[in-house]
Formats: C-alpha cells, structure tokens, sequence
C-alpha cells in the first residue's frame, strides 16, 4: 500500500494538499503513562516530532497549502505547572518555521489550559482564515472574527481551491470544558452528563451504555447543527465536495466509543444526509481509526503525537485530486487512497 500511495501522489499532478497531526500535547515534563496505563506519553518529545513533521513538509516538491492541527497542541499538565502561555509560545515558534496556514482545532486539552475567552484572543482562533463570501447566508448569529462571543461556538470554513471546502467544528460547544461555570451552557451541559453519567467522577466511562459520556468530550449545540446545515446545503447547491473536521470522533466505527463526541449521532445525520460530504478527519483516539461509512464518507482519526514513541512520527499529507484523496501516512499512520462516494458532486 505504501509504494502505491507514493506512486499514486507523484504521478499526478493534485489540485493541492494539506497536511494533518493531531495530539501534540506538548509539556516539558517527564515521559508518563497514559490514565489507564496502557500507553506511555512522551511529552517533550512530541515538540521534537513536530518540528520533523514540519521539515519533510517543507521539504515536499508540493508544499502543503495549509496544515490542519487536529486539537490538543498542549497537554493539560501544563495549566498544573504553570507553564500553558510559555508551551503555547514554543509550539507556535516551531509551527511559525513553516510559512503555511495552521487551522487550528480546539480539543479538551486546550480547555484544561485556557478558556474561551483566552483562546478567542489566541493564535489559537484561525477563524481569520474563514471563507468570507459566504458568511452573511451561513454564519447567522455569530460574530465575526476578533468579536467572538465565547458563549458560542469556535466553527467556520474555508475553501482552498474551487470546488472544495473545509469545514472546522466545535466539539466543545456543549461541554463543562472552557465554559463559565455561571454559564446557561455551562449549567445544561454538566445537566446532561449528570444525567448520562452517573459515576462520582466524571471522567470515568464505567457502566456506561453510552461511552462517550464522560468530562473529557463534548458536543454540538442545535445552534451549530443549524449552522453546519446551512453551509453544507451550500456545498450541495454549489457541487463542492467537503472534508469537516472536528476533534472528537463521530462514527463509532472509526474509534473507541469513549472517544465520540457525546451527541456524535446529530452531527452524523446531517454529514450523512449532504452528499457534498466526502470525508471527516478527527484527533483525540490517540491509537488512531478509520472507516469508510455506509453512505461513502471516510473517517479518519489521526494517531496522536503525544503516544508516539520518539523513533516513530504520526502525521500525514493528503494529496486532492478531482476523483480521490491520497493519505500519505508517515510513522504510525497508514496511508490509504480514499475515493469519493458515487453520487458526491463534481
Ligand atoms: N477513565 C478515565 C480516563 C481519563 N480520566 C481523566 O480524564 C482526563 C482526560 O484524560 P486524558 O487521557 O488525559 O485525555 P486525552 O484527551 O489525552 O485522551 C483521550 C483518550 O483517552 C485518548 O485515547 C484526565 O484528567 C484523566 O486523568 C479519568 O479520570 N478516567
């Protein structure tokens, strides 16, 4: 499959490609085990892995023409130790060594160092990067950006070459991470997890019918459904194809089920319902996943950097073509040639 994959991405020229990586989880602290000990977390090292994803991107004949950070680019260690701005700083000068865009997503780990109010005000908030044509139709109620209202949601699209969009959502919109404990969001999330997880501590998954409800997840608020309908009817209209992208897992099948996004379900029905939708990248498994759904959507969840041992590396570089995506997996991630479902646009 590897030879394939290098074979298939040099012997076209594609439309374009980006590169993806997930779970930096950058600390300077020791290496550690994982909450369940099955895994070790090399947390200095993951900053040593970015900088060699950075290098062989810089290095491709096709330069990426924009990377997606898949969430959690710092560990939560960090906010104990007093070391969130200082680790944030470091990861973005690495990131800074590559003069394409990052599109940054937002996981749990940004929510244990930050809240949304900081991160709004970030370099974390690439919501500049948007797609502005199309923003009064699509984005009804939400501020533009440098005047986001941190009670909303951190979602927006672009679209890097005609006829095909990307679309970052949010899935910490309903969640007790990074909100205002006076909230109504803050209130009615910790009302839902109660209800759904009924263990003392709230991180913990056991005896739960439903997994994914558990303190570290999250999920998405009508109001972003809404959103997300709206901007993907647009794609439908406009024949384009789309790749969202979000944190958490949202098909079952393509991660452990204690990683999904807590109403995974909703956000589904819509992508599966838009035949635009031809792929849906995430982070946050850190053993990775992939599927490719009933209705042709493929699922990929990227290998997180943070349980990558020192002599491995997990990211990868996607090349877009008019009839398939090729991932070119590096390390841990497997590549694979990814075609579009049959009735998706053209
Ligand atoms: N059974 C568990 C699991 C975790 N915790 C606590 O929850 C917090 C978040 O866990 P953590 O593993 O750090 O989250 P990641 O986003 O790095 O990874 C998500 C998936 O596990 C990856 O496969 C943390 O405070 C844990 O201690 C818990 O209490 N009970």
């Amino acid at each position: 499959m590897e030879q394939k994959v290098e074979e298939e991405a040099e012997s076209l020229d594609p439309y374009f490609t980006f590169g993806i990586i997930a779970d930096i989880q950058y600390a300077d602290i020791e290496d550690g085990q994982n909450y369940t000990k099955t895994k070790m977390r090399y947390y200095r090292n993951s900053l040593q892995l970015l900088q060699s994803a950075i290098k062989e991107w810089k290095k491709e004949v096709c330069c990426p023409s924009f990377v997606i950070q898949l969430g959690d680019i710092i560990d939560g260690f960090n906010s104990q130790h007093k070391t969130s701005t200082i680790s944030l700083k470091k990861v973005l000068a690495e990131i800074g060594k590559i003069k394409v865009p990052f599109h940054h997503v937002w996981g749990n780990h940004e929510f244990y160092n930050f809240n949304r109010l900081f991160l709004t005000n970030s370099e974390l908030n690439t919501t500049y990067l948007e797609d502005k044509t199309m923003q009064a139709s699509t984005r009804g109620g939400v501020s533009s950006p440098g005047h986001v209202d941190p009670q909303q949601f951190y979602a927006y699209h672009f679209s890097p070459f005609s006829k095909f969009r990307f679309i970052l959502i949010d899935a910490y919109d309903v969640s007790i991470l990074g909100r205002d404990l006076h909230c109504t969001k803050y209130k009615e999330s910790l009302q839902l997890l109660r209800k759904k997880n009924p263990n003392e501590n709230l991180n913990s998954p056991t005896g739960l019918a439903e997994r994914q409800f558990v303190q570290f997840n999250g999920g998405f608020s009508w109001e972003q459904l809404n959103w997300l309908q709206r901007v993907l009817t647009f794609s439908d209209e406009n024949k384009e194809k789309v790749v969202a992208v979000g944190h958490l897992p949202v098909h079952p099948d393509a991660t452990d089920p204690v990683c999904l996004a807590w109403n995974y379900k909703d956000a589904l029905t819509i992508l599966q319902s838009h035949k635009c939708v031809v792929c849906y990248l995430a982070g946050h498994d850190h053993d990775g996943g992939y599927c490719l759904d009933s209705y042709g959507i493929h699922h990929v969840t990227l290998e997180g950097i943070i349980e990558t041992p020192p002599d491995m590396n997990a990211f990868a570089t996607v090349y877009v073509y008019d009839d398939r995506m090729v991932l070119h997996g590096r390390g841990s991630v497997s590549s694979r040639i990814m075609h579009y479902r049959k009735d998706s646009t053209v």
